[in-house]
């Protein structure tokens, strides 16, 4: 059968066996359209049927989280923990609270986590996991009865050897340490390595907050220096305003760029002068508010409701709140204002239209494969130092961070010219890591 036969095949048998899972569908189409031409030089990986096995999980757990609210209601919700690769190291890879999870999020999340880890080079493998309950609007008591109970069931499936789960949207510091803190005493087992960004009290690594947002413009970073160009004077757009965008706000700035716009879910906020970080993180970070807080607080500064922060004329634009946010549409208008490069801070915030408006166009793309693996790589430097039972310095740390999202870039954009696309971080990651993987499957046998 011919090569491109035969990964329509996989995907067609992709999409019967598992219905309905349309994020899961996207994801895997995206690798399936990059790693032809390996499979072409490498027909041992068809042979062993390597595509199909990586795109069937390990092991898929799903289960009920009742808890209680303040007033005595009871609520039932879902539970997932999807273990889809243990090639390179134990499953490793964040929880997601949000309504809308259901398990075709946490395929889509855990089949881009294992070529996500691959990337980073650590001995990681890939899951996800998470749960539709909903965040918003409920007391610390409430989130830390749910997470309680969430870890009732999920101690039994993970462990510093096994799965290691972190943080992901709803998830951070806080729900981390109430996690951490039943699954000590479920176990009775002080066992660090079992869950990545904890605070640093008990076990945490400096740099893991502030890791994904940094690794997302250390990337940037690299792809503008590619090209003769920096961050020095341009003007920035991030989407989201949480803990990827915060930091990578941060970042932008350290390295001489201005972020003038980001958003939530209900609108995007305009400062000409640049985001005050310091405020941004007092009002999503300690008070939990909306983003309408900032521009209440910043006179000079406007909200704007029900819009999409992409209309914001900008050079560089960092997606970082959630996927499918950047259509073939808002694609087409980033190009038009201006828009040189992309890194997604998210994972697959941008649709395969915008993927191609941008590719067409030859501005720089970093798929969030690459640009955002700092927060996992840094996590999987967090289980290095509990494994050690030591504690780093911010700046060693940092500069590991530095020196991983380079050697991201590199392999990215070493591959891509090795298979004749130079300048294609999509195949250049996909083809990377899905070698990476491939090698580690066939040396393991049949599993
Ligand atoms: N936290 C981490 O270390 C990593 C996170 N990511 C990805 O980065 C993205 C953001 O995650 P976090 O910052 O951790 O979550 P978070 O919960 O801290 O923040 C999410 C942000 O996205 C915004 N948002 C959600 N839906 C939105 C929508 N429809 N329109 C506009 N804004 C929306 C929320 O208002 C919030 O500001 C997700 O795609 C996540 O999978 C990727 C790698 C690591
Ligand atoms: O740090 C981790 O293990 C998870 C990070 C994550 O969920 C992601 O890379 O999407």
């Amino acid at each position: 059968m011919p090569l491109h036969e035969k990964l329509e095949s996989v995907y067609a048998d992709v999409l019967s066996r598992n219905p309905g899972e349309v994020e899961f569908h996207q994801a895997v189409r995206e690798v399936l359209e990059s790693i032809g031409p390996a499979l072409g030089k490498h027909p041992e990986y068809a042979d062993a049927r390597i595509i199909s096995r990586l795109c069937e999980p390990e092991r898929q757990i799903i289960f009920r989280v009742p808890w209680e609210d303040d007033a005595g209601g009871i609520h039932i919700n879902r539970g997932f923990r999807v273990e889809f690769n243990s090639a390179l190291g134990p499953f490793k890879g964040g929880l997601r609270f949000h309504p809308s999870v259901y398990l075709g999020t946490i395929k889509f999340l855990g089949f881009e986590q294992v070529f996500k880890n691959a990337l980073t080079g650590l001995p990681i493998g890939g899951g996800k996991g998470g749960s539709d309950f909903d965040p918003k609007g409920r007391s610390d008591r409430e989130i830390m009865r749910f997470c309680q109970s969430l870890m009732t069931e999920l101690y039994r499936h993970i462990g510093e050897y096994t799965d290691v789960p972190a943080g992901d949207i709803g998830v951070g510091g806080r729900e981390i340490g109430y996690l951490f803190g039943q699954y000590k005493r479920i176990t009775n087992r002080y066992e660090s390595g079992v869950l990545t960004g904890k605070g640093l009290l008990y076990g945490g690594a400096k740099v893991r907050t502030e890791a994904t947002g940094y690794g997302s413009a250390f990337f940037v970073n690299e792809m503008l220096a590619a090209r003769g160009e920096s961050f020095e004077g341009r003007t920035v757009v991030v989407s989201g305003s949480g803990n990827v965008a915060i930091y990578a706000i941060e970042k932008v700035h350290q390295l001489g760029g201005k972020v003038v716009a980001c958003s939530d879910s209900s609108g995007y906020i305009y400062d000409e002068k640049g985001i005050d970080v310091e405020l941004l993180k007092e009002i999503k970070e300690v008070r939990r508010e909306r983003i309408e807080a900032y521009a209440e607080r910043v006179a000079h500064a406007s909200y704007v409701p029900d819009r999409l922060v992409w209309e914001v004329p900008c050079e560089v634009a960092m997606p970082c709140a959630t996927q499918n946010e950047i259509t073939g549409k808002e694609a087409l208008a980033l190009v038009r204002n201006g828009c040189i490069a992309v890194g997604e801070g998210a994972n697959m915030p941008c649709t395969p239209e915008g993927v191609q408006a941008f590719l067409d166009a030859g501005i720089a793309f970093g798929p969030g494969k690459a640009a955002n693996a700092g927060g996992v790589a840094t996590s999987a430097l967090e289980m290095q130092q509990n494994a050690s039972r030591d504690s780093w310095s911010f700046e060693y740390s940092e500069q590991r961070l530095e020196q991983i999202m380079k050697d991201i870039h590199a392999r990215c954009s070493e591959t891509a010219e090795e298979y004749g696309m130079p300048g294609n971080y999509v195949a250049g990651s996909n083809i990377s890591a899905y070698t990476r993987v491939a090698e580690a499957m066939l040396s393991l046998g049949l599993i």
